[in-house]
C-alpha cells in the first residue's frame, strides 16, 4: 500500500471495512473490546489524509471530554499535530462552538456564561431565600425536574431571547412556576445557558435561521458517533439535521454497553437505525482483542439474559488465561483482605505494576471498605474520576461536626457554620475573627459568647450553637456512630444534603455511619470520640504522590471504554448491583441496565478478572447475598473461592425470585392503535408512528415541531383528536 493508507495498517478486515465506507449512512455494531476507537481513530485519519477532506468538514462526536481528547491525541499523531481538530467534541461542546458563532442572531454575547449543575443550583437557592422558601428536599428536587422538564423542547428560547418580552415571576399564584421563571429571569440577566440550554438555543437557532442551519449542513461533509448507543432522543434529533445535506452519518456503538437509559440515552436508534435510515448499511466488530477466552466467555454468557439486544457472539483469538475467580467471603473485611492478599501476589508472582489493576464498583461509597484496607496495607491507591472516600465533601462536613464537639477547632467551625445556611456570611465571620483574636478564644466560643449580639440575633447562630451544646454533654454517654447520627440530624446538616437531591453524598455518610459501627463492634463499644479521630488522620494526613504507582479505583460508570490487566469487580451483592433503588425506580429495564454494567466491568479486564462479594449487612441493615448476576453464570466458567452455605444459597435464591415478581414492570395495554391522531400538552398534535410493546412507549410524530418521541403508555396526557 501507498504512504496514505498507513492509518489502515493493523486493522482486521472489519475495521478495515468501516474505516473505509465513507459515503452514505453507516452503522457499526462494536462489541466490547473490538477497537471501536481504532477503528473510529482511522476512519478519520482516512477521511483527512487518504480522501483530502478538510478536518473543518468532519463532525466527531464522543459521548465525554475525556474521551474526545483521547481521540484528538490519536488521531494528532497520524495528521499531524498542527491541523484543527476541534470538531472532534461532544454533543455540548459542538453547540458551544455553533453558538460562539451564531447567538449574535439570538442577540445573545458571543462569551455567553455557561452554567454547571452547581450553578444552577446557587440559582435556586437564591430563589428560594428571596421568597424567604424552606428549601425541602422533595421541593427543591421537583423543581429542578420541572426546569429539565420544560428544557426538553425548545418552547422556553424565546422568552429569553427576547429582550421586548419580559419574563414576569410576579404575574403568576401557582409557586412551581413563578420559582421557574425567577429561574429563567435570572439566567436571562446573566445571558447563562445551562446545559439544556447549548443544545435547544442551537435547535432554535437552526429553526429560526434556515440559513444558518444550511450553513452548517453544508460544512459537515461527514458525521461519526462513538458511544451511538448512549445518544438520547435530542442528540440523535441534532445529528440527524445536520447530517440531512450530505447524509454521511456514521455511528458506532455496542448495545450492550448502553449504561445511561435512566438519563435518556435510547438504545433503540442503534437498534433499528434503518427506522430512520432505511438504506443504512450495517457492519459487525466481533473479534475481541482486549481479553482472554475465559473472561469473554464470562461476559458473554452474563449478557445472553438480556432481551434487549443485537444478537451477537463475541470471539477472541488471543491465548487462553487463566479461570475467571469469584470470590465469597463472610464478610466485607474478608473481601478487602482476600483482594489486597491477591493483589499482592500478582505484584510479587507475575510482575504486575499497580498500575496495571484495577477496582471496580457500582456506586462510590463502596470504596470506602476497600480503601481502608488498601491503606491500612500500605498500597498505593487512586480514585479516577473522584475522591478518596474521607476526602470528599460530605465526609469532611460530617467529621468537621464531630471535630467541632471534640477539640473546638476554628477549621472544623468554618467547614460547617454556614453550612446548610444560617446567615453567617462573610461579614458576620470577619467580625467574630476580630472578637476571637482580642479574647483569645476559639471561633465558636466566640460565637457562643454572643449570641445576643445585634449581629447575630437574626441569624440561625443560636439553634447551631444549642444543637451542638446538647450533644457535646451526651458525648461521654452515647457511642459516636449514635453521636454523629444525632448531630447531623440535629444540625440540619443530613436534611440539607439530602434537599441537594445527590444520592451519592447521602450514599457516603450512610457509609460513614456504617464504618463506625463496624469499627466500634471491632474495637469495642468505648471506643472515645477523640480516639476515633485520632485514628482518622491517619486515614485522611497520609499525602500521597499522585505520580507514584497506583491501583485505580473507579466506579463501572468511569470506566467505561477503558482496559485494565487484572480486574476486580467488587461488591457484587444482590441489591448493590443489580442495584435496589434502580430496579425500585425502573423495574424490568433497569434490571438489563444493570446487567449491562456488570458486562461493561467484566469486559474491562485484559488478562485476569476478580468478582467479589461478602456477606453481612447493607447500609440499609439488609442481608447481604451473592448477586443474581453470579447465579446466571454458566458452571464451569469460573473457579469459586470461599464457600457459599447452602442454606445462604437457597435464601438467596428465594430473595431473588421474590424480588423478581415485585421488579416486573406491571402490564399495561397500549390505549391506542398505529395511526391514530392524538394530542400532547407540549408538543402538540401528532401521529402514532409505532408502537414498542418491549418498553410500552408509542413512538409519536409530531409534524409541527419536525420531532417524533417516544411517548409512555401510562402518560395521562396524550388525548384523542
Ligand atoms: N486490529 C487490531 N489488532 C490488534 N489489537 C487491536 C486491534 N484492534 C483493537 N486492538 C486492541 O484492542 C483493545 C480494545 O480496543 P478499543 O479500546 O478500541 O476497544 P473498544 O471497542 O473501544 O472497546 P469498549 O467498547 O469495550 O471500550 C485495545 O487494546 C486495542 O489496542
Amino acid at each position: 500500500m501507498t504512504e496514505p493508507f498507513n492509518m489502515l495498517h493493523g486493522l482486521n478486515e472489519m475495521q478495515r471495512l468501516a474505516a473505509t465506507t465513507t459515503e452514505g449512512p453507516i452503522r457499526v455494531i462494536a462489541g466490547a473490546g473490538s477497537g471501536k476507537t481504532k477503528a473510529l481513530t482511522s476512519r478519520y485519519a482516512y477521511l483527512v489524509n487518504a480522501l483530502g477532506i478538510e478536518p473543518s468538514n468532519l463532525l466527531c462526536v464522543t459521548f465525554t471530554n475525556k474521551a474526545a481528547q483521547e481521540m484528538k491525541r490519536r488521531v494528532k499523531k497520524i495528521i499531524g499535530g498542527e491541523r484543527d481538530t476541534g470538531y472532534i467534541t461532544t454533543y455540548h461542546g459542538f453547540c458551544v462552538r455553533v453558538l460562539r458563532e451564531e447567538i449574535h442572531h439570538l442577540f445573545y454575547p458571543k462569551n455567553f456564561l455557561i452554567l454547571d449543575t452547581e450553578d444552577q443550583k446557587t440559582i435556586l437557592r437564591e430563589i428560594y431565600e428571596e421568597l424567604q422558601l424552606k428549601i425541602n428536599d422533595s421541593k427543591f428536587n421537583r423543581i429542578l425536574k420541572k426546569i429539565g422538564e420544560l428544557k426538553m423542547d425548545t418552547g422556553y428560547v424565546y422568552s429569553l431571547i427576547d429582550r421586548n418580552q419580559p419574563i414576569k415571576p410576579e404575574d403568576t399564584e401557582d409557586q412551581d412556576r413563578k420559582i421557574l421563571l425567577m429561574y429563567l429571569k435570572k439566567q436571562k440577566r446573566v445571558y447563562g445557558l445551562d446545559f439544556d440550554d447549548l443544545m435547544n438555543f442551537t435547535f432554535a437557532l437552526f429553526k429560526e435561521y434556515p440559513k444558518v442551519l444550511a450553513r452548517w449542513q453544508e460544512r459537515l461533509h461527514y458525521i461519526q458517533v462513538d458511544e451511538f448507543q448512549d445518544s438520547s432522543s435530542r442528540q440523535f434529533e441534532l445529528i440527524r439535521l445536520l447530517g440531512e445535506k450530505h447524509g454521511n452519518v456514521f455511528v458506532v456503538g455496542d448495545p450492550d454497553q448502553t449504561i445511561y437509559e435512566w438519563r435518556g440515552a435510547d438504545p433503540a436508534y442503534i437498534v433499528h437505525l434503518e427506522r430512520w435510515y432505511p438504506n443504512c448499511q450495517t457492519i459487525f466488530l466481533n473479534q475481541n482483542y482486549r481479553s482472554t477466552p475465559e473472561i469473554l466467555a464470562v461476559g458473554n454468557s452474563l449478557i445472553q439474559n438480556n432481551a434487549l439486544r443485537v444478537e451477537k457472539q463475541m470471539f477472541t483469538e488471543a491465548p487462553s488465561g487463566v479461570k475467571v475467580i469469584h470470590y465469597h467471603g463472610k464478610q466485607e473485611q474478608e473481601e478487602a483482605k482476600w483482594i489486597v492478599g491477591q493483589i499482592k501476589d500478582l505484584v510479587k508472582q507475575q510482575g504486575a505494576s499497580l498500575n496495571d489493576i484495577a477496582i471496580l464498583y457500582r456506586a462510590n461509597y463502596l470504596s470506602r471498605f476497600m480503601e481502608q484496607e488498601l491503606i491500612n496495607d500500605n498500597l498505593e491507591y487512586s480514585i479516577f474520576g473522584g475522591f478518596k472516600f474521607f476526602e470528599r465533601k460530605e465526609i469532611k462536613d460530617a467529621l468537621a461536626h464531630l471535630k467541632l464537639m471534640a477539640f473546638e477547632d476554628d477549621l472544623s467551625f468554618m467547614r460547617i457554620v454556614n453550612t446548610p445556611k444560617r446567615q453567617i456570611g462573610k461579614k458576620r465571620i470577619e467580625l467574630l475573627r476580630q472578637w476571637a483574636e482580642e479574647s483569645g478564644e476559639t471561633l465558636y466560643t466566640t460565637l457562643k459568647n454572643n449570641l445576643d449580639h445585634d449581629q447575630f440575633i437574626r441569624t440561625e447562630a443560636l439553634e447551631f450553637v444549642n444543637a451542638i451544646e446538647a450533644l457535646k454533654v451526651k458525648k461521654e454517654e452515647v457511642s459516636v456512630s449514635d453521636l454523629l447520627q444525632d448531630v447531623l440530624q440535629a444540625t440540619g446538616y443530613e436534611a440539607h444534603i439530602r434537599e441537594d437531591g445527590d444520592q451519592d453524598r447521602l450514599d457516603n455518610v450512610m457509609e460513614l455511619q456504617r464504618s463506625l459501627v463496624q469499627y466500634e463492634q471491632a474495637y469495642g463499644e468505648d471506643v472515645s470520640l477523640e480516639y476515633y479521630l485520632q485514628m482518622l488522620t491517619l486515614y485522611t494526613e497520609n499525602d500521597r504522590e499522585d505520580e507514584k504507582e497506583s491501583i485505580k479505583m473507579m466506579t463501572i460508570h468511569t470506566a467505561k471504554g477503558l482496559e485494565y490487566p487484572y480486574v476486580f469487580l467488587i461488591g457484587l451483592t444482590e441489591s448493590i448491583l443489580p442495584n435496589e433503588r434502580s430496579l425500585r425506580d425502573r423495574k424490568e429495564y433497569a434490571l438489563e441496565e444493570e446487567r449491562r454494567l456488570a458486562y461493561v466491568a467484566i469486559t474491562r479486564a485484559e488478562k485476569e478478572l476478580y468478582l467479589t462479594e461478602s456477606e453481612g449487612f447493607t447500609g440499609r441493615g439488609q442481608k447481604k447475598y451473592p448477586s443474581r448476576f453470579i447465579f446466571e453464570l454458566e458452571d464451569g466458567l469460573y473457579k469459586r473461592v470461599g464457600v457459599i452455605d447452602r442454606d445462604l444459597e437457597e435464601e438467596a435464591k428465594e430473595v431473588i425470585r421474590m424480588n423478581r415478581k415485585l421488579q416486573q414492570a406491571p402490564q399495561k395495554e397500549a390505549s391506542y392503535e398505529v395511526g391514530a391522531l392524538v394530542k400532547h400538552p407540549v408538543f402538540g398534535e401528532g401521529k402514532i408512528e409505532s408502537i414498542e410493546e418491549q418498553k410500552q412507549v408509542y413512538h409519536v410524530h409530531f409534524p409541527e415541531m419536525e420531532i417524533t418521541r417516544p411517548i409512555s403508555w401510562s402518560f395521562k396526557g396524550l388525548t384523542t383528536i
